[in-house]
């Protein structure tokens, strides 16, 4: 039987946490229905189908399954900018019935505006809720040394890196202070060691801030090393097939260290053969890759 209900437990060990929290997200019951016309065809897409899930205060929860599974579905309507076709979800036990500054949200691609320095960008949307001009410039300021960047603040985003605009992004998103991060496969673009660097970075934001973080990822590894929490979803309607607590004990920041763990190794080849259920026989492209990246946890987990 599908895990559909997540427990509201907090989670042992992990990324920093202070003692039991309450659930800062609520997901009940959601379901997403999409109408869509193909060539004459009406067609009638599921996306997601009765799924609950609580995220306690200051947990961090990876979303996690194969494409189409209704992850980024799932991710916008917690953010408020698609509606559920039926069920509902809560942000610090209020109804989200569209966006807030309650949820800040991280995209794959930063989308900065070009004219506008890092500074000016983080800048954005404090302007939009009415922050006082020296109030936003301190604010955005504080936000961009939070992430690494205090030394381009008045860089162009044609001047940065792709993972220095992500750091761009997740300062944007830090800079409303909202109770919850929501990240779409927020490293997806980067090369791997960009990828790496910021993933530590994360953990230690999450150190430093508390956030509930909750991030889509088809990294197995990126799921296993940040989360408290590692929720698989599966398609065809998309619901939470099962949920893994992740049991690794203190700080993960050293990654190197975490995934010559037995625990990590074992964890996500658990996570890789449950995911595989669901590949679909008729995409053997896509299969290969996913038994190529599976075989890598088979050989770490000894199997
Ligand atoms: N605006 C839309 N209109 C019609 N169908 C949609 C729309 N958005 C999503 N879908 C469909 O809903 C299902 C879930 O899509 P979603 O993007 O949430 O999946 P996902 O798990 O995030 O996929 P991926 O890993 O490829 O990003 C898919 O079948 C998709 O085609």
């Amino acid at each position: 039987m599908p895990d559909q209900k997540l427990a509201a437990t907090t989670p042992r060990g992990g990324p920093e946490r202070a003692a039991p929290a309450a659930d800062r997200v609520v997901v009940d019951r959601v379901s997403k229905d999409f109408e869509l016309t193909v060539g004459r065809r009406r067609q009638h897409i599921r996306a997601l189908n009765e799924v609950s899930l609580t995220v306690a205060d200051g947990e961090i929860i990876a979303l996690t399954g194969l494409s189409g599974c209704g992850k980024t579905t799932l991710l916008r309507i917690i953010m408020g900018l698609e509606k559920a076709t039926s069920g509902g979800v809560s942000v610090g036990g209020q109804a989200v019935t569209g966006c807030g500054y309650d949820r800040g949200l991280v995209f794959q691609h930063a989308e900065l505006f070009p004219w506008r320095t890092a500074l000016q960008n983080v800048e954005f949307g404090l302007e939009v809720k009415g922050v006082p001009k020296p109030e936003r410039r301190r604010i955005a300021r504080e936000k961009l040394a939070l992430v690494g960047l205090g030394h381009a603040m008045d860089r162009r985003p044609s001047q940065l890196s792709g993972g220095m605009k992500q750091r761009v992004g997740l300062a944007r998103a830090l800079s409303i202070d909202p109770q919850v991060l929501l990240m779409d496969e927020p490293f997806g673009a980067l090369d791997a060691q960009t990828r790496e660097g910021l993933q530590a970075e994360v953990l230690r934001i999450h150190r430093e801030t508390g956030k509930t973080i909750v991030f889509v990822t088809h990294d197995l590894d990126e799921a296993v090393l940040l989360a408290h929490r590692v929720v698989l979803m599966s398609p065809n309607p998309g619901r939470v097939k099962r949920v893994f607590e992740v049991p690794i004990e203190g700080s993960r920041e050293d990654l190197v260290a975490v995934r010559g763990t037995e625990t990590f190794a074992e964890l996500r080849y658990e996570i890789w053969r449950s995911l595989m259920e669901h590949a679909p026989e008729e995409e053997p492209a896509r299969n290969a890759v996913l038994r190529a990246a599976g075989s890598g946890a088979e050989r770490s987990a000894g199997k």
